[in-house]
């Protein structure tokens, strides 16, 4: 039996701005449940960041929200941003695209992770350093002792974002949200990132929800797919039902062109065996 752990119902986000009012997110609904993958696939400006950043709360004030997202019982949507704030450190966490703009660059990896422990919990420090150590080996990375030890700019783009996820796992959240994770990436980094994701959900039994633009990465790691174009929900269920069945002419362009790349690729392949 599937258990949802948030529920998305009718969501608007209208944004003023110098042309005036903009309706940003259009009544969009979906159910994210325990352990499961939902990828949020639509190209850029569709509406996909806006629409989980109104539903952690950190949108700012030319933003207005309505609808609901109802997680553990309550409406995130207006609710205080004390209880949101400790929502996002805790139960509901964040990876972002750009790892180098969530650090800073003046402390070490260490110093930076135990922050976010420290805040959110009362553990000694010989506990956490210990924590830190297990989810940076869950994480693959090789010596974490010498990488926690390191400032930002001395790791790799992949690396960075490897520790960045760990930040996010580490105070055991219910959900993830991972925002273009891998669009900064080179292909190979971004293939270890997706198993990384696809290890955090079926080892954690963790709920991600998943948003990018790219039909190969959401391929490979969603277990069901909201489609978004110019902030409605245009298509959503399984990434293979809406292959075959996909209702809207966005959906069934966002395909051609992933078969058209696809079709280049392999013929790429054969022509250098
Ligand atoms: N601060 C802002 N002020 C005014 N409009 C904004 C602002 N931020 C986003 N928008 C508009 O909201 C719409 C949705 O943006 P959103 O960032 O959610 O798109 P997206 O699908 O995540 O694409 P991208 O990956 O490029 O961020 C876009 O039309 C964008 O121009």
């Amino acid at each position: 039996m599937k258990t949802p752990v948030l529920k998305v119902e009718n969501l608007f986000v209208t944004v003023k701005d110098q042309s005036g009012l903009n309706q940003v997110v259009k009544g969009i609904s979906f159910v994210l449940n325990k352990g499961e993958c939902l990828g949020i696939l639509g190209e850029s400006g569709s509406g996909k960041s806006i629409t989980m950043k109104a539903i952690i709360g950190i949108l700012d004030s030319s933003f207005s929200v309505s609808g609901e997202a109802i997680y553990n019982g309550k409406n995130l949507i207006g609710a205080p941003q004390k209880y949101l704030r400790k929502l996002r450190g805790q139960k509901i966490t964040l990876v972002m695209q750009h790892p180098m703009a969530c650090f800073d660059p003046l402390f070490s990896i260490e110093k930076q992770m135990k922050e976010t422990l420290r805040t959110h919990t009362s553990m000694a420090d010989d506990e956490m350093e210990k924590k830190l150590l297990d989810i940076l080996n869950f994480m693959c990375i090789r010596q974490p002792d010498e990488v926690l030890k390191k400032y930002p700019h001395q790791l790799s783009g992949g690396m960075l974002q490897r520790v960045m996820i760990g930040l996010a796992l580490v105070m055991d959240p219910d959900i993830i949200i991972a925002d273009e994770p891998t669009t900064a990436i080179d292909a190979i980094t971004q293939y270890e990132i997706i198993q990384e994701f696809l290890r955090i959900k079926n080892q954690r039994g963790k709920s991600i929800v998943f948003i990018s633009h790219d039909i190969g990465v959401i391929s490979a790691v969603a277990d069901k797919v909201l489609v978004m174009n110019q902030g409605c929900v245009v298509d959503q269920g399984k990434l293979d039902e809406i292959i075959k069945n996909a209702s809207d002419p966005y959906t069934r362009q966002l395909i051609r062109t992933r078969n058209k790349i696809t079709q280049k690729y392999e013929e790429s392949v054969k022509r250098s065996i």
